[in-house]
């Protein structure tokens, strides 16, 4: 793809990121990874993996999440903890609480979540349905609790603690483009910072990560023939002049889950190139008062 080819920076990167970081750090330590067969999450999840932890990924494509787990294996060193998949879908109460379940029995209470599992559609208010804006919003917003109350319910509520990280958007200046996702995520933002506070007396910390725009295969995919367009329009206006990596996002939100931020909780951070400096909405929008900028886009970017 042209633009992602002229992200400049993007190659440059170590893709594990586990040089920073002490390979003992989260030695034994159970993780939840959702949609940790791909993209952001993948990479979160193999650095854990590298850094020791008993990681479980989990979403809905059970080959997706068999091929990441056998990619692991295949990297394992000596410092490298264990791996492990479960489908689930977040929207259902009964999988979110079986997943965790099934962790709990696999690999010990879980200490570590990472709510990673989300994605939208792009579309302008105009021409988004209640009920599209309403599962864009249960996916990302009511999930993202529902997966944090079973996790906090079973393993971190009795005074043992643990760190969770969700998964946020730059939503600051609004989201063309996303209303649904924007309102989601700012609500996200929000919520992290009362189950920060409500959930401290048990040890728990709660933080999320706003990620600018990430490049990944399975990311770009759902944009279809859209996203080179986007991306465009989108490169000049991010400081960076680039687009992020997955990995980048992995070593933020290894950070927040580590000892390092033992007093970093109630916060989103923004991993953006300095896209959230800017004061123009993350998605273009050339015309301002243009009834149908975005419109729908084709059934195909569906998954
Ligand atoms: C190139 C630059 C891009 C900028 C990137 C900005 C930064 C963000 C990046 C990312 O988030 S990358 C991750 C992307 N990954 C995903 O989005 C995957 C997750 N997506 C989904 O699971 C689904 O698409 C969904 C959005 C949650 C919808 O799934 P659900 O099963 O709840 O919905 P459906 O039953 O299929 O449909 C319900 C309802 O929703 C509306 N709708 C769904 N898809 C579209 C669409 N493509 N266009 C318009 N409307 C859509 C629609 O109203 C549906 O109702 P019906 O019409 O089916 O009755
Ligand atoms: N890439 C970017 O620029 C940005 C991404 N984000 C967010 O970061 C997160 C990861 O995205 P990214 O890695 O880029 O893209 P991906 O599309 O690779 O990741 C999305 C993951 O979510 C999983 N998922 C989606 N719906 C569900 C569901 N109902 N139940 C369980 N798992 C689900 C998918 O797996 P499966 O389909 O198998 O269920 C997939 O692994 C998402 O929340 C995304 O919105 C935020 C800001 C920017």
């Amino acid at each position: 793809m042209a633009a992602v080819d002229r992200a400049a920076g993007l190659a440059d990167c170590d893709p594990p990121l586990t040089g920073v970081f002490s390979e003992q750090l989260f030695r034994g330590q159970c993780a939840l990874v959702t949609g940790g067969g791909t993209g952001i999450g993948f990479a979160t999840a193999r650095l854990l993996f590298h850094l020791g932890a008993s990681v479980m990924i989990a979403a809905r494509r059970e080959v997706v999440l068999a091929e990441a787990c056998a990619t692991l294996e295949a990297e394992r060193t000596a410092a490298s903890g264990q791996i492990g998949f479960t489908t689930v879908d977040i929207r259902s109460s009964e999988a979110v609480s079986a997943l965790v379940e099934e962790t709990v029995g696999r690999f010990g209470p879980i200490r570590l979540l990472v709510q990673n599992s989300g994605g939208q559609f792009v579309s302008d208010a105009a021409s988004m349905s209640v009920k599209g804006f309403n599962s864009v919003v249960q996916l990302n917003l009511v999930s993202t609790f529902r997966v944090a109350r079973a996790v906090f319910d079973a393993c971190m509520s009795d005074g043992r603690g643990g760190a969770i990280v969700a998964m946020s958007l730059d939503v600051d200046n609004g989201m063309p483009g996303m209303a649904h996702s924007a309102a989601a995520r700012a609500g996200i933002n929000n919520l992290v910072k009362t189950l920060s506070i409500e959930w401290a007396a048990s040890g728990v910390r709660v933080n999320a990560v706003a990620p600018g725009i990430i490049y990944s295969e399975s990311a770009f995919s759902h944009y279809g023939d859209a996203a080179e367009d986007l991306l465009s329009a989108l490169l000049p206006a991010i400081p960076a002049k680039r687009l992020g990596t997955p990995e980048e996002v992995a070593g933020v939100v290894a950070f927040l889950l580590s000892p390092a931020a033992s007093y970093v909780t109630g916060s989103t951070v923004a991993i953006g190139g300095g896209s959230h400096l800017v004061r123009k909405p993350l998605l273009p929008m050339d015309e301002p008062c243009a009834s149908q900028p975005y419109g729908r886009l084709p059934r195909k970017a569906r998954l």
